[in-house]
């Protein structure tokens, strides 16, 4: 049985008096990759900072592992351009770093040849792939990633998804990851969970997308489509502060 790395137990998180999250459950276990997804402004960051400790929750907890170690990668590389800084520096500057171990982390992402690039030139693919690299310099049992593949074109991305995996197999580390794509994510997926304020619907891919809640939430079209276009469709209404309308007709996705 793996071990479980983080437990987030009824988490609600409000601001101004308004509900942004509430009752939010989910585990992440060693070894297991889970995807956080939901619309535009649905709590994913905000839950993301949670576990980092940057947010308070307002009612919940979140239950770490002693063991907990994360490995965080942002959405993007807040540098200013004018700094020069090469991504060897750039690297060095995580707290505790075994600089010993810079240069074969590169090489392990495919981007060794990069070790004395300014890191402001970097493409997107390239900029993701340090950031990636920055969060295994962090040795984690637990990696987080808020929207990896941004910036990143569809190949990009699939080799992206293909080195998360890669190295969820050889550390036997969990991630937990926020995505925006839901047809190239769900293939190096095993939990997905689905957040608009509640968890909408999660599980696993197959139980999730055979599931028919999940094709009234997204509308995947037919399986022979390369890219799935992402498409929230809710079994349920939302009022102008994001709470749930009560309806007579609605299916419960909740499982
Ligand atoms: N500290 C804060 N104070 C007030 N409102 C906040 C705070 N932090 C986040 N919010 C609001 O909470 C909402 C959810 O933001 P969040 O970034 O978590 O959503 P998201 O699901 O990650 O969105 P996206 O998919 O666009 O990245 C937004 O409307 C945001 O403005």
């Amino acid at each position: 049985m793996s071990k479980c790395l983080v437990e987030f137990d009824k988490i609600g998180i409000s601001f101004d008096g308004r509900a942004l999250l509430d009752s939010i459950n989910m585990t992440i276990n060693e070894g297991e990759i889970v995807t956080l997804i939901g619309p535009n402004g649905s709590g994913k960051s905000t839950l993301i900072r949670t576990l980092l400790g940057l947010q308070t929750a307002t009612t919940g907890s979140v239950i770490r592992h002693e063991s907990l170690r994360i490995g965080y990668m942002p959405q993007k590389l807040h540098v200013d351009p004018t700094l020069p800084l090469t991504v060897k520096h750039f690297l060095a500057l995580v707290r505790g770093v075994n600089k010993k171990a810079i240069e074969p982390t590169l090489d392990k992402l495919g981007i060794a040849h990069l070790l004395n690039s300014q890191v402001h030139v970097l493409s997107g693919g390239e900029t993701q792939r340090v950031l990636l690299a920055r969060a295994l310099l962090n040795r984690p049992n637990l990696l987080v990633l808020d929207e990896p593949v941004q910036g990143v074109d569809v190949n990009g991305q699939v080799e992206l998804y293909n080195l998360i995996e890669g190295i969820r197999d050889e550390l036997g580390c969990g991630v937990l990851m926020v995505s925006h794509d839901l047809h190239l994510v769900m293939a190096k997926t095993d939990t997905v969970v689905c957040i608009n304020q509640h968890v909408c619907c999660s599980g696993t891919p197959q139980h999730v997308t055979g599931h028919p809640a999940y094709q009234a939430l997204f509308g995947v079209p037919g399986a022979d489509e390369s890219i799935a276009i992402y498409a929230h469709q809710h079994d349920h209404v939302h009022d102008e502060h994001g709470d749930i309308l009560e309806q007579d007709d609605h299916t419960h996705c909740h499982h």
